[in-house]
């Protein structure tokens, strides 16, 4: 278990063994700088939070850590290898095989079942439904939405539904899970539950994890914290909370 630590500033030569390492990112949206000169290491079973309040970057900074955006400068490394000088088909293959992702939205595919959307990150592998299946209800076991398996998302509870991409998100189980504001959705004990699940889930498979939160109570369960404001890499904290944290709405 990774010891937890205050991150702290600059960090000009991140160590060897980060399993993800960006250099100086650098992302425009729309003309606008989204992230500047940010970088970040990551070590292999760490929980890192990302901590920043609204429209600072985070989602931005997830996306372009797991290859769903290129950078406009920078680099991102996983597992020693660059991530932003892949083509498409690479990075979505990468995606696919090592990385878990869960979101805000939970983004289900409505024609399916509550097991084939927790099963699809295997499906897409090639693992047989026979094989997937199983894999999948044990996940959703976990997250007490068993009962619900062959319905489909359309009637789900918003809480079944987040925890049906939760389910889906881990199911693999990814290397690298990235979550961006999973609770976000959710209210209350739901938010928490799910949120202590997502990290014992973690913790027990060894998966490293970024997750990008608005909340400091939330961050504060991470192994480190590392702070975005304004799309740079902030010291303390204190100075996000300073810039409107309070508004974001889970607790834990
Ligand atoms: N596709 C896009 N087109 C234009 N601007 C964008 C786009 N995506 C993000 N932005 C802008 O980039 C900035 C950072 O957005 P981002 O979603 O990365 O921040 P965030 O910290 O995740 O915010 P939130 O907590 O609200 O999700 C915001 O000003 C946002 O409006």
């Amino acid at each position: 278990m990774p010891q937890r630590r205050t991150e702290v500033y600059a960090m000009a030569a991140p160590p060897d063994d980060d399993v993800l390492l960006a250099r100086s990112l650098h992302c425009s949206r729309a003309g606008a700088p989204v992230l500047t000169d940010v970088s970040l290491g990551v070590r292999p079973g760490e929980v890192v939070a990302v901590l920043g309040p609204r429209g600072s970057g985070k989602t931005t900074l997830l996306r372009t850590l797991s290859g769903q955006l290129v950078p406009d400068g920078g680099e991102v490394h996983y597992d020693g290898s660059p991530v932003h000088t892949l083509s498409p088909p690479r990075r979505e293959r990468l995606r696919r095989e090592h990385f878990g992702w869960i979101g805000a939205e939970p983004a289900l595919v409505p024609e399916l079942t509550v097991w084939e959307n927790a099963a699809l990150p295997l499906l897409l592998r090639g693992e047989s439904a026979r094989r997937a299946r199983p894999r999948a209800l044990e996940w959703l076991e976990r997250l007490d939405i068993d009962g619900v398996a062959e319905h489909r998302p359309a009637r789900l509870t918003p809480s079944q539904q987040q925890r049906t991409a939760l389910a889906r998100a881990l199911a693999g189980p990814p290397s690298l899970l990235f979550a961006d504001d999973p609770t976000a959705p959710l209210h209350g004990a739901d938010g928490a539950l799910m949120l202590r699940t997502l990290l014992a889930a973690v913790r027990s498979h060894g998966v490293t994890t970024v997750l990008a939160t608005c909340d400091p109570r939330i961050a504060a369960l991470a192994d480190r914290t590392v702070v975005l404001l304004d799309g740079r890499r902030a010291d303390t904290p204190a100075a996000t909370a300073a810039e409107g944290v309070a508004a974001c709405s889970l607790s834990v």
